[in-house]
């Protein structure tokens, strides 16, 4: 008998998005196997959060097709964990940091049932492993907005994805929790969970993601990071934006 292969975490087949008649991502090729990352870069606009949405399902395809864990993103939505800017979350909500770690697992439990031990255990080890333990009863309103980024990821790592989608986890994040979110990330992988990561720091794909897919409205590259992000298809990917470049790498992209 054939050894199981498992599917890829995400397959990527010709995607195009439009909003009414503009295209937001035209002919998007490419796959992320269980245990990779892949960061997505190109500059404001070019599409990277639409492409996160359609992965969850959230923005319907004009044409093509995306396979998540080897079947629709619909079905595999309880598999699929988000983490959005820490900003889309109202710091005036008045919550606590355990709770919102907690709601990481009502997909598993669902909505109406009330969390057991273990849920609790999970998000405590969630927070653990973002280096904020100690903050479970805290306002997640109190924390400075790398550590809300951080909570976010621990509601995702509660979760316990097969595929996490972080948008922009780096911006304007303290070195502490970007230390944090690189950890985090790095332990996921290694559980055999897929990462993809839409960021404009360069450093972070080179440290973090084994691919890369560059991307503006259409794509400018999708594969190993070291052989695809060069300064050739950077300036490409980023038309006239401004590109930091120190020596032949890129480490800060402006857009
Ligand atoms: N709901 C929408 N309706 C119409 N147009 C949209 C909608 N959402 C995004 N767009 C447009 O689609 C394009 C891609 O936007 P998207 O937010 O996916 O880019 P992005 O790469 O994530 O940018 P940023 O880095 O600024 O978040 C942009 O031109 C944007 O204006």
């Amino acid at each position: 008998m054939e050894p199981d292969i498992p599917p890829p975490a995400l397959d990527l087949d010709e995607v195009t998005v439009a909003y009414g008649p503009a295209l937001a991502l035209e002919n998007i090729d490419g796959m992320v196997a269980p245990g990779e990352a892949v960061a997505l870069i190109g500059p404001n606009g070019a599409g990277k959060s639409t492409l996160i949405k359609a992965v969850l399902g959230l923005v319907p395809l004009a044409s093509g097709r995306i396979t998540v864990l080897g079947t629709t993103p619909a079905r595999a939505r309880r598999d699929v964990a988000y983490v959005p800017q820490a900003d889309t979350l109202d710091p005036e909500f008045p919550i606590s940091v355990g709770q919102v770690v907690l709601m990481g697992r009502y997909r598993r439990i669902g909505w109406l049932r009330r969390p057991k031990a273990a849920d609790k255990e999970a998000a405590r080890r969630a927070l653990e492993q973002v280096g904020l333990a100690d903050r479970a009863r805290h306002r997640f309103g109190t924390l400075s907005g790398g550590q809300r980024q951080r909570v976010l990821l621990a509601r995702a790592i509660a979760a316990e994805p097969r595929l996490l989608l972080l948008d922009e986890p780096f911006n304007g994040v303290d070195a502490v929790s970007e230390q944090a979110l690189l950890d985090a990330i790095a332990r996921l992988k290694e559980e055999g969970a897929a990462v993809v990561v839409s960021t404009h720091d360069l450093a972070l794909a080179h440290l973090a993601c084994e691919e890369v897919c560059l991307l503006n409205r259409r794509q400018y590259g999708f594969g190993p990071t070291n052989v695809t992000l060069t300064p050739d298809r950077l300036r490409a990917t980023y038309g006239g934006h401004a590109l930091e470049l120190r020596g032949d790498r890129v480490i800060v992209a402006h857009s």
